[in-house]
């Protein structure tokens, strides 16, 4: 066999060179292929963990809002601290929540609403002692937006521990105020707390410390129109007191001032307002009017005999006498004119009635019997001038008073103790007697 020229193995050699060099070429591609797809599938589990921490912080966030929603319906702040517990573990995956309220002016905390080692919601208002001076709880309470977290703390329930784990705490502020905080642990399920659920934990604390200050800001408006409203009662009470007081007062300044002070029956003045409206009454209704008007007979010999004192008892128990008269015509006014002459209105009446009512008044006086040594009749007597009238549109009242005067001038000229009319002439009636009975 003849040898391979040298070219050809040149050319032999060089053919092997390529086939190694493809060779390693497919396989660094291999190679680079398989690295690739390796960081591919990292990248993608990576991603797959990422994607489902953010489903979770989203489906998280979705729940915070629900409890802040329903939070802001509480009607009442115990009713706010205890669903914030309630809903807190329920929604925020915490295994227990606390709740805890501070009062740095007293240096006074205390309890709401809390969880105890079995996961019950339990009533912690009982609960109250001195903020600790402990630097995690510093911490907290210092620090606006920020969770403070302690791993494998001691967990208590009250002043008990009751396991081991994490502990958070979320202060709540009105403004630069510390209000309280929030506290949570993992006593039960010992789950790692995420720096989701951390940051869960701080819009929590945030939306419960608003809607405590709002809470507290309506109850304290609440109790401040509370407040009002019975001011403003007893004030209106008052006032009404005061009016009826001063209703009655006036009532009886009216009484008064249409009193007579000696003797208790109306005075002048009233009778004025009385004819006057009487005398209308009369003229609209077309029916007759009488007017009496006594004199106590020779008073000024009584007062001069038995002293001005005795003439006003005198004055008050012939006003007594005659008020008996008249009692039984609801309409008739009896009052005083001034001095020791009483006048007596009688409406719609007839002139007979009238006549009687004025006889019954004149035994009714002398039957008082009260001595007067200075009379004809040995007791005192009075005098009547009665006038009667059908009054008209075109008549003055004062016709009446001038016919009861006319007919009581007449009387005591006459020589008293007797009765005497004017119907337009002067009318004698029967006289009685000039003697007591
Ligand atoms: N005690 C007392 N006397 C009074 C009062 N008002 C008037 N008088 C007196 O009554 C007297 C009336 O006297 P006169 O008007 O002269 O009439 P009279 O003495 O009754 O004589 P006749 O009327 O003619 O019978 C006077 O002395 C008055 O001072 C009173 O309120 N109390």
């Amino acid at each position: 066999m003849t040898p391979e020229p040298f070219d050809v193995q040149q050319k032999m050699v060089e053919s092997l060179l390529i086939l190694i060099a493809s060779d390693l070429s497919a396989r660094l591609l291999q190679q680079e292929v398989l690295t690739h797809h390796l960081t591919r599938r990292s990248v993608e589990a990576e991603l797959e963990v990422r994607n489902h921490s953010i489903t979770q912080y989203l489906s998280l966030l979705q729940n915070l809002h629900r409890v802040t929603l329903t939070l802001s319906k509480a009607s009442n702040l115990e009713q706010l601290y205890r669903d914030a517990v309630q809903l807190g573990r329920e929604y925020l995956a915490i295994d227990r929540m606390a709740i805890f309220l501070t009062d740095f002016e007293k240096n006074e905390m205390r309890g709401t609403f809390g969880t105890d080692p079995q996961g019950n919601l339990v009533s912690r208002t009982e609960f109250s002692s001195a903020i600790p001076d402990h630097p995690l709880v510093n911490e907290a309470l210092s620090r606006k937006d920020h969770v403070v977290v302690k791993e494998n703390a001691p967990l208590y329930f009250g002043k008990d521990q009751v396991g081991v784990g994490w502990n958070a705490m979320i202060a709540m502020w009105n403004g630069d105020n510390c209000i309280g905080w929030v506290a949570a642990d993992n006593l039960i399920n010992q789950r790692i707390l995420t720096e989701h659920q951390k940051e869960i934990l701080k819009l929590f604390g945030a939306a419960l410390g608003q809607q405590i200050v709002i809470r507290r800001n309506h109850e304290m408006l609440k109790q401040l129109n509370l407040e009002l409203e019975a001011r403003v009662n007893e004030r209106t009470k008052a006032l009404v007191q005061a009016n009826e007081a001063l209703e009655e007062a006036n009532q009886q300044l009216a009484q008064w001032s249409m009193q007579d002070g000696l003797t208790g029956i109306a005075n002048r003045r009233f009778f004025d307002m009385a004819l006057k409206r009487y005398w209308e009454q009369a003229v609209a209704q077309g029916s007759p009017l009488h007017m009496l008007m006594l004199d106590v007979d020779h008073f000024k010999r009584y007062n001069d005999q038995y002293g001005h004192l005795e003439g006003d008892n005198c004055l008050k128990k012939i006003a007594s006498a005659l008020e008996v008269i008249v009692k039984p015509y609801p309409n008739a006014v009896l009052s005083r004119f001034g001095g020791e002459e009483f006048t007596c209105l009688i409406p719609s009446q007839s002139v007979d009635v009238v006549k009687a009512i004025s006889h019954r008044m004149l035994k009714a006086v002398r039957n008082l019997m009260i001595s007067h040594g200075q009379s004809e009749f040995g007791v005192v007597t009075v005098s009547i001038g009665c006038c009667s009238q059908q009054p008209t549109a075109d008549m003055e009242v004062m016709c009446l008073l001038d016919g009861a005067d006319k007919a009581l001038y007449r009387a005591k000229k006459q020589g008293r103790n007797q009765l005497y009319q004017y119907n337009g002439v002067l009318q004698h009636d029967e006289r009685v007697e000039n003697c007591v009975g």
